[in-house]
């Protein structure tokens, strides 16, 4: 039996870079990935895909929207789309291919993972391999709820939604969370007629209040949005899926449509791995881990959207770096994830760090905000993308506590929010380094820019100011003007 000093299993973003981690430290490391090439769902079925679609459908909608007078007449090519959509994550796949591993002398297997004692892993149906340490990234899969008719008709997931092979005339989404409101955005974008049902009260549960309720307004122009809202069954119906309908108010409602995706939040991917084999005990469905994401046993961790934090590509990348030293050296290093940043790539963007206000509330924390509006900003006027605003809060001393966006590329312009909170800046300090002029982190800037203001102008200080600078005036305007005397005469 192969014997190794690290085996991850999973390799999605959190695996590969434990993999890589490990095996550039020196450790025997065998990478296990139950399909068949590494990437993992970022790259398969989730950001990649995703984000690449967003962009196709932005093109689009500005060919549409802002074409200057350009006579631009025809039907979208779907396949073309799909092209973009599937060259980008070629690309990608490219880049995070086996070679790139092997190459770091990680031996990499193809074929589900199981345990079947603490220390050895069975990998499909033949190789059993013998490991000392384990790290688990087996990530997440779509929830399918229990919806009468649901298993008789043929739904998508964002498992399946990129393989759609021409443009659904109509699009139901069941679930008004980050899948849901980004796939319903891009395909109504692209030219589908889109609802989303939704069983909750509001879409963007976890933003600021003030965004998720400013991002309603905007994305209702575009999508049919319908909160407070059951599926009670699906069924086919004239070549259509049938949705029906209760809203809280108990009114019931039926929708055709040609496409329905489920997009009603996640499950750990742990169904085939055997845990009990190995003694690792789980919590509510994750692998239960402690702050240096050991599990109930000593010599097996657990990083990205298998446990119970934020599940987001670049968390599971965190994680997977955090955890490597842990299981080399026995170091117990942990991560807080209060500075890490997400963003919803919806149009306009929103971006999110720290807490919301809601959260401040209910901690009865003392706390400012500041706020500027996008229309407000030379850079977003020039180009007519107005939409959004940017909204800093903080505590009485100036410490950012939150931050938080709608706007045009806010995900890239709020980023230094990041840096200023991780390095534990505070506002003030975001209004005094430069901004070049026009950029769209002038929204940062203005907001910011309020801090000092109240500090200087609505202080003691122009009071103080102000007395001087009356006193010289009297002094100066009495006649005698000794500056003026002391200037050289004019040439003549
Ligand atoms: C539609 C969509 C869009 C998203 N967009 C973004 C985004 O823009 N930004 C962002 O930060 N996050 C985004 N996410 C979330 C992001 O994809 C996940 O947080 C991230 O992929 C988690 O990484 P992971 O390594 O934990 O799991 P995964 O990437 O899911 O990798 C787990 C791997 O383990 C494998 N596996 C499972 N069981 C076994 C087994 N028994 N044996 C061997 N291998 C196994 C799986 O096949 C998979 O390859 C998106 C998610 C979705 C669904
Ligand atoms: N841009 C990004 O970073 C990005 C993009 C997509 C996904 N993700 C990650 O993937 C995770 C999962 O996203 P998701 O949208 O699947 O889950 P989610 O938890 O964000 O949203 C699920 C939504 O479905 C609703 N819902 C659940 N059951 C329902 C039902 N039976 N009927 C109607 N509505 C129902 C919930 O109320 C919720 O609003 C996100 O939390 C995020 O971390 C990130």
């Amino acid at each position: 039996m192969e014997r190794y000093q690290v085996v991850v299993i999973g390799g999605g973003s959190a695996g590969m870079t434990a993999a890589a981690g490990a095996a550039s430290m020196g450790a025997k490391t065998a990478l296990v990935e139950k399909k068949d090439s590494l990437g993992g769902d970022c790259l398969h079925y989730g950001c990649v895909p995703s984000k690449s679609l967003i962009d196709a459908a932005a093109r689009v909608d500005t060919i549409k929207t802002q074409n200057f007078g350009f006579n631009v007449s025809g039907d979208l090519d779907f396949t073309l789309v799909k092209e973009h959509v599937k060259s980008a994550q070629a690309t990608i796949q490219e880049i995070d291919g086996t070679e790139r591993f092997t190459d770091l002398g990680v031996d990499v297997y193809f074929g589900g993972a199981a345990f079947l004692s603490p220390n050895e892993i069975k990998i499909g149906h033949s190789d059993v391999i013998y490991a000392e340490k384990v790290i688990i990234a087996t990530g997440s899969s779509p929830v399918i709820p229990p919806i009468e008719g649901l298993e008789d008709i043929s739904f998508v997931t964002n498992e399946s939604i990129f393989d759609l092979d021409k443009l659904p005339e109509s699009l139901g989404v069941i679930g008004g969370g980050t899948v849901g409101v980004e796939m319903a955005q891009a395909f109504a974008k692209l030219g589908s007629n889109v609802h989303i049902f939704e069983g909750s009260d509001q879409i963007f549960s976890k933003e600021d209040q003030d965004i998720s309720k400013y991002m309603y307004n905007v994305l209702k122009e575009e999508i049919d949005i319908h909160l407070n809202t059951k599926v009670e069954k699906t069924l086919y119906h004239d070549g259509k899926i049938d949705v029906h309908l209760t809203h809280r108010n108990g009114k019931e409602e039926r929708k055709l449509v040609d496409t329905l995706l489920v997009a009603t939040g996640r499950k750990p991917n742990l169904a085939s791995l055997n845990l009990e084999n190995a003694g690792v005990a789980t919590k509510n469905g994750f692998v239960e881990v402690d702050s240096s994401f050991t599990s109930s046993q000593p010599h097996i961790f657990a990083v990205g959207d298998v446990i119970d934090t934020l599940p987001f590509t670049h968390a599971a990348g965190e994680e997977a770096k955090t955890v490597v030293p842990n299981v080399l050296f026995g170091l117990k290093r942990g991560l807080s994830h209060a500075h890490t940043p997400w963003v919803t790539f919806t149009s306009p963007e929103v971006f999110h760090v720290g807490k919301t206000e809601q959260q401040l509330l209910s901690e009865n924390t003392n706390y400012r905000t500041y706020r500027a509006h996008l229309d407000d900003v030379d850079r977003f006027i020039t180009s007519h993308e107005t939409k959004g605003f940017v909204k800093i809060l903080t505590d009485k001393k100036g410490k950012i506590l939150g931050a938080h966006a709608a706007g045009k590329e806010a995900g890239e312009w709020m980023q230094i929010v990041v840096f200023a909170m991780k390095n534990k800046h505070k506002i003030g300090s975001l209004s005094r380094i430069i901004y070049s002029y026009p950029t769209k982190a002038g929204a940062l800037q203005k907001a910011a820019d309020i801090y000092w203001r109240e500090k200087l102008f609505e202080g003691p200080l122009p009071k103080i100011t102000r007395k001087i600078f009356e006193l010289k005036y009297k002094i100066t305007s009495r006649g005698d003007h000794p500056q003026e005397a002391e200037l050289p005469l004019k040439r003549s």
